[in-house]
């Protein structure tokens, strides 16, 4: 009988868990996590302390007898405990599945009925009811996982774990209503933290804060970046980063060097606690993903953290991201759009237009195809969708081999770097004309009274629809530089709405002026922390 290869990472390809539990083979005391505490000092695991942890989870998973690529449901924040058992579940070869301790009950039974986990797992004080008695149960904390319901053993055709196995699926919310479930192998995950981890963002000894929720991949991003880096991720809890006061107190507890975060978790920081961000001693980077920055705001952050590195992460979940490119710091004064830069090492974005033929052109815009190892399997039991988004190859359809359609439109600089215009379907038609409504939300943050903006198309009640747009102002009533030269100030009093549209109007053609404009005092968000333009359109609709 030949002896059985070593079932080393070299033999079998590497897992998550090789990735991220690597530093613990040379720094096993440097702090893994680092989380903020309500009061007194931050709770501090080590890589040795995680991976022993990891290492009795995953014998207590084990002896379930799931076979490989099972299905096991996480509901839990971000933290030490939760990612303990999202690794125990890589070491013992299923796959988890993230969701939000807020998840309604009907949504989440829908998610059981799609995925069909075998196991439902939570926080020792999780309080969800009414689990199907066929689900498996089993709930963590103080370094324990203690199965409460046994899962019925699967009928095992299968023993041996594969990196191409499924080792996470993110569920998003669907156009249809329908949950889209994300499925990303260990390959294809290790394969993104490689290529993330050229451009050196983090290092051993830095401390990289995540305020995205666990069932957003871009948490998973940052639990990459941190602990590929044998650096620690200092997760922040939601009900902390909701409170500008209370975000910065916990990076400033935890010593925190990075942040990652949808723009908007920046907002009410910049507003309302200016004078805290340009105190916290440690902060050194930021980095951004999910939408674009407005860069007002971010001229803003520069102003409080001069010198420091913010970094543009382009990407979607179908990929966990494509590109990190360092913001020009300070911005230009008349810079109109930030680059998204070129794809990450190991990864190539092409253009392709509308009559399908490929761009390279400077200037020409088309919609970007992603190449590359960290590709998404498919949607979960959606073929049809899995095949819209992968298509072949448009170089050599003959191989086999897929790209990524992402859905978002881009057009190079005269060095091939790219420039993100919007999603395919933000182009909208008003009264026939083709707007995209990133060009009107720039125009509109160009005007030195305006933070933030977001433009929608408002369907009329005789089935045409016109361009609304909502802008936050800066409460010092545009008091900044204006933008550029020539923008129009916003004489004390006079009718905002008006200013912005004549400012518009100067440069847009007509059908891209707001006909509807509205200032609010904050942008509706959605659950991942994005601008909800459907919170916004329902505004102006209001009650009947
Ligand atoms: N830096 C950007 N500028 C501008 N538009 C953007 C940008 N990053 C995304 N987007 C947009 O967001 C879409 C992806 O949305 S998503 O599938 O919900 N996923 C995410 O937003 C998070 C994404 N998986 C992710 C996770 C971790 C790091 C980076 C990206 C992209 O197709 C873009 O339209």
């Amino acid at each position: 009988m030949s002896q059985r290869p070593d079932d080393t990472a070299a033999a079998t390809g590497e897992f998550l868990h090789d990735v991220l539990l690597d530093p613990a083979r040379h720094t096993p005391d440097h702090p893994a996590v680092v989380e903020p505490a309500a009061t007194g000092a931050p709770t501090v695991t080590t890589y040795a302390e995680l991976t022993a942890t990891v290492n009795a989870h995953a014998a207590t998973l084990r002896a379930l007898e799931l076979a490989p690529g099972t299905r096991v449901l996480l509901e839990a924040e971000l933290g030490a405990e939760s990612i303990a058992v999202l690794l125990a579940c890589s070491r013992a070869g299923l796959t988890f599945v993230p969701v939000s301790p807020e998840t309604p009950p009907d949504r989440l039974r829908t998610l059981i009925d799609t995925a069909r986990p075998a196991l439902h797992v939570r926080a020792a004080t999780g309080e969800r009811t009414d689990l199907p008695a066929t689900l498996g149960t089993a709930r963590f904390g103080d370094g324990e996982l203690t199965v409460e319901r046994a899962p019925a053993a699967t009928a095992r055709r299968r023993h041996v774990p594969c990196v191409a196995d499924p080792a996470y699926i993110v569920f998003t919310s669907g156009t249809t209503g329908r949950p889209k479930g994300v499925v990303m192998s260990h390959r294809a995950v290790t394969a993104f933290y490689r290529g993330m981890l050229a451009h050196r963002i983090a290092a051993p000894g830095d401390r990289v804060a995540g305020t995205s929720p666990l069932h957003f991949d871009f948490s998973l991003l940052t639990l990459g970046l941190a602990l590929g880096s044998g650096a620690a991720l200092v997760p922040v809890p939601q009900r902390l980063v909701r409170w500008p006061r209370h975000f910065l107190r916990a990076l400033r507890d935890t010593n925190a060097t990075q942040v990652t975060g949808v723009p908007s978790v920046w907002r009410q920081v910049l507003r309302h606690e200016a004078d805290r961000l340009s105190e916290l001693a440690h902060l050194r980077g930021v980095l951004f993903c999910g939408e674009e920055f407005p860069l007002p705001e971010l001229r803003r952050l520069q102003e409080l953290r001069p010198g420091m590195r913010i970094v543009n992460c382009y990407g979607a979940t179908e990929s966990m991201a494509a590109t990190f490119e360092d913001v020009p710091e300070p911005l230009p004064a008349d810079l109109e759009r930030l680059s998204i830069g070129h794809a990450h090492p190991g990864a190539e974005l092409l253009l392709r237009d509308g009559d399908g033929a490929l761009v390279d052109a400077p200037g020409t815009p088309g919609e970007m195809l992603l190449r590359s190892p960290a590709l998404f399997s498919g949607y979960w039991d959606d073929p049809e969708a899995t095949r819209a988004a992968l298509v072949p190859d448009p170089l050599c359809p003959e191989s086999g081999q897929v790209v990524l359609r992402t859905g978002d439109l881009a057009v190079r600089g005269e060095k091939g770097e790219l420039y993100f215009l919007g999603r395919t379907d933000s182009q909208v038609q008003i009264n026939g004309n083709r707007v995209e409504l990133g060009e009107v939300e720039r125009r509109l943050t160009g005007h030195p009274a305006v933070t933030a903006a977001a433009a929608l198309r408002l369907p009329l009640p005789d089935g045409g629809g016109c361009l609304a747009a909502f802008v936050v102002t800066d409460p010092s009533g545009g008091a900044r530089q204006p933008s550029r030269p020539g923008a129009a100030e916003a004489a004390p009093g006079e009718d905002i709405a008006a200013t912005l549209r004549d400012f518009c109007a100067r440069t847009l053609p007509g059908y891209m002026v707001p006909a509807e404009l509205r200032v609010v005092d904050a942008l509706p968000v959605t659950g991942n922390g994005k601008v909800d333009r459907e919170a916004l359109a329902a505004s102006v609709a209001g009650p009947a």
